[in-house]
């Protein structure tokens, strides 16, 4: 396993270099840790198979470079690279058994038949599939197929990196939990440096000690879900990231306040330098603003429709033309169609042009 750096990395599909905004893949720098298990989190077309394939070596990058462990690998073949990968759909030998299919990585570089048995008879034990090493694997459902792939991209432990396309693309919704799981205790015991692809957050946040946030070919954010959740470094990730995501309100803003169409909402923190000529948006979790019976100083809505999502409950409300979810707190009957709204201060954000401003204490 390896540390990879991306040095000023981007690609252009169309050839014309001229233009970085215009990129797949817009100018990235940026480091992933040894053993550290990453996934690239966003919705379709902002990039990431793009960038995972740059680290592959399926795609030579217009710019830049990726070195792993201080090595410059960009004009190295995919073979040479040193990495295992698992795609969407299973990439197995039909004709091989369970076993074959585990151990041919390894037999194909030529490693003694007693280290072979050892580390297949270990990754079969974690996916479960010891039971099934001496059957053909052509017999097999299409999940457990996926889980030989899986086993195959995992079987060396001298790999710099183990990246994943979008793996349980094929498996069963009812056994992908189950497979979610399991592949992040496959990290921690196999200790390797796994990048995963996906656009499901749900599948990111639970595999990923840093998830890698992209829009529109570009990383907005990398941190640990916690992070992800607590302090959004873009509108993006606020409104990605979360069920519902977080609420984005057009806003004035100067000092410790505020103002949504003349109503003021206490800040944390104080904001006296935004940058001139910027859209000024503030965005608060649904989970730290909640609605209670309208009174003076609370922030009108017209509630829409109550979801009860069995522990929480959230009331889907418009402030002006602006959606917004709030909290229904426990014991509280949403009667008529206004509410307040009551915000933790603590808890609002201030963006420009999309993205966080730090205010000061
Ligand atoms: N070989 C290619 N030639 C030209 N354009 C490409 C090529 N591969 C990707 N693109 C374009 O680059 C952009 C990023 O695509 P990419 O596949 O990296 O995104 P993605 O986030 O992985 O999306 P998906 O989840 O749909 O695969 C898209 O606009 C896509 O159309």
């Amino acid at each position: 396993m390896a540390r990879i750096d991306l040095v000023d990395l981007a690609q252009s599909y169309s050839g014309n270099d001229a233009d970085p905004e215009s990129f797949a893949l817009k100018p990235i720098s940026m480091t992933w840790r040894q053993g550290g298990a990453y996934a690239l989190l966003g919705p379709s077309g902002c990039g990431k198979t793009t960038l995972l394939n740059l680290i592959s070596g399926i795609v030579t990058p217009t710019r830049g470079q990726i070195l792993f462990d201080g090595k410059d690998i960009t004009p190295l073949s995919t073979q040479k690279r040193n990495i295992a990968q698992v795609f969407q759909f299973p990439v197995i030998y039909d004709t091989m058994t369970v076993g074959e299919n585990l151990a041919f990585p390894l037999k194909n570089r030529g490693v003694p038949k007693a280290q072979i048995d050892a580390r297949v008879a270990e990754i079969s034990e974690l996916l479960d599939l010891t039971p099934y090493l001496g059957r053909k694997a052509t017999r097999l459902t299409p999940d457990a197929k996926q889980k030989i792939s899986l086993g195959r991209g995992l079987v060396r432990s001298d790999v710099a990196a183990v990246l994943f396309d979008e793996p349980l693309t094929v498996i069963d919704p009812a056994l992908k939990w189950e497979l979610r799981s399991k592949l992040k205790a496959l990290h921690r015991a196999l200790d390797l440096t796994m990048i995963y692809v996906t656009h499901d957050q749900t599948e990111a946040l639970t595999f990923a000690d840093t998830v890698v946030v992209m829009h529109d070919g570009r990383v907005v954010q990398s941190g640990t879900p916690q992070e992800l959740f607590d302090k959004p470094a873009h509108t993006f990730v606020g409104y990605f990231i979360g069920s519902p995501g977080m609420n984005i309100v057009p806003a004035e803003v100067s000092g410790r306040e505020a103002r949504i169409g003349g109503h003021v909402i206490a800040l944390q923190r104080s904001y006296d330098k935004l940058p001139a000529g910027a859209t000024i948006e503030i965005g608060i979790r649904p989970e730290f603003v909640h609605v209670a019976t309208p009174a003076p100083g609370l922030l009108l809505a017209q509630v829409e429709r109550v979801d009860d999502l069995g522990r929480i409950s959230f009331a889907r409300v418009r402030i002006g033309g602006v959606k917004f979810a709030a909290r229904v707190p426990q014991g509280f009957s949403v009667a008529g169609s206004d509410v307040g709204l009551v915000f933790d201060p603590g808890r609002v954000h201030v963006y420009a042009d999309s993205r966080l401003v730090e205010g000061v204490a």
